[in-house]
């Protein structure tokens, strides 16, 4: 008998504002897998698994199973576990609502699917904080990946590693995911880096209810490796003070209700990762500095959805006026966007048919 299941995958809003590579957001755009397993006849060859693909990004994403990133990321996850190959006869199809490279944690969401997948078709009853483990040996920042996991608007940190945890967690990417099937004839090891235990802990903060998220998405990709490149290695302290200060805040602020506009414009702010990326994302600052609570009643907050370009605003009310005003911004340096009224969303999902 055939066996069938999806996976469901949120899409995330990293940052938040103040906190670089700490929080995440889950929204509701989705990835979602539907997998079939087939029992093989004893006649048939054994064949790789079969990927369809439609929405965002099936014109460019590979649908090769040892290119894609979501069956790579499932194969690591089966090999790491005694499994060295895909089971025969799977098929995938990928039915995929974010944007790549917008800061919409596109990659957070194919990371987790292929977790999800790997622990499903190897049938691991993986327990979440390992299956995060994985996540992160693949996406080595936490705000996505975490968020995407457990949903919500979530702070997450990694675990200081000792000498030999932080060896095993530094190892190529290329090492844990390489992009090529075993010579024929062959299998690989079932040796690959091991990710070290409870690599990744976070804590799940309160969300009101009335705050929604406006997610205003530039038409083109900015690839998260090239907006990391321009941010500097060193702060002063002074801008590391001024970002630590709104994070405190905000985490409680936006959980709130009502939520208090003024509070929450001035904890979003950031001095860490957007002024660098000012040059990457032209209407950038000009967006973040004239939509203001005052301009725009409803607005509470504003800044760049994970490593851009997409502008995420959190409001209450009034989300036609703040997208369409930053539209006309964008408009005015040349740049077309789209806009999306998005919910805050639950976790991943894996439903067995
Ligand atoms: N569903 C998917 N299946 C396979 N590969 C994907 C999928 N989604 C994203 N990717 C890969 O991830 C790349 C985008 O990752 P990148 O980290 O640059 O941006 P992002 O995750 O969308 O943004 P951010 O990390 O700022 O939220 C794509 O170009 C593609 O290679
Ligand atoms: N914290 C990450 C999120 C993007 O994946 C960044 O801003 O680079």
């Amino acid at each position: 008998m055939s066996r069938t299941f999806k996976v469901r995958v949120p899409s995330t809003s990293a940052n938040i504002g103040p906190g670089f590579d700490v929080v995440g957001l889950s929204l509701s755009l989705y990835l979602t897998l539907t997998v079939t397993i087939t029992p093989p006849s004893s006649s048939s060859p054994p064949s790789p698994p079969a990927i369809t693909y439609s929405g965002e990004g099936s014109d460019e994403v590979p649908l090769d199973a040892y290119k894609n990133l979501t069956t790579r990321v499932a194969l690591y996850v089966l090999r790491c576990n005694g499994i060295s190959q895909f089971p025969a006869n799977l098929t995938i199809h990928a039915d995929n609502e974010i944007p790549f490279g917008r800061g919409l944690g596109s990659s957070g969401a194919a990371v987790i699917a292929g977790v999800l997948l790997g622990n499903e078709l190897g049938q691991l009853n993986l327990p979440l904080g390992r299956m995060l483990d994985f996540a992160l040996m693949v996406e080595r920042h936490p705000d996505n990946v975490t968020a995407a996991l457990v949903g919500g608007f979530v702070g997450s940190y990694l675990r200081e590693l000792d000498s030999v945890a932080t060896e095993a967690a530094s190892v190529p990417l290329s090492e844990v995911l390489p992009e090529y099937p075993p010579d024929a004839g062959e299998e690989w090891g079932l040796n690959p880096p091991q990710p070290p235990f409870g690599i990744g802990h976070y804590v799940r903060f309160g969300w009101a209810k009335s705050i929604k998220a406006v997610a205003i998405i530039p038409r083109f990709e900015l690839s998260t490796a090239k907006a990391r490149e321009v941010l500097p290695l060193e702060y002063s302290r002074k801008d590391l003070v001024f970002n630590l200060q709104r994070l405190a805040v905000l985490t409680t602020a936006l959980a709130q209700e009502p939520p208090d506009p003024e509070l929450i414009y001035e904890a979003m702010k950031d001095r860490i990762h957007q002024p660098y990326r000012k040059a990457l994302i032209p209407g950038l600052p000009e967006v973040t500095s004239r939509i203001t609570p005052a301009s725009h009643p409803g607005l509470l907050g504003i800044c760049l959805s994970g490593a851009g370009p997409t502008i995420l605003a959190l409001a209450t009310t009034g989300f036609e006026a703040i997208a369409e005003d930053a539209r006309k911004i964008f408009r005015e340096k040349g740049i077309e966007v789209d806009w999306k009224l998005l919910e805050i969303a639950g976790g991943s999902v894996v439903e067995i048919k």
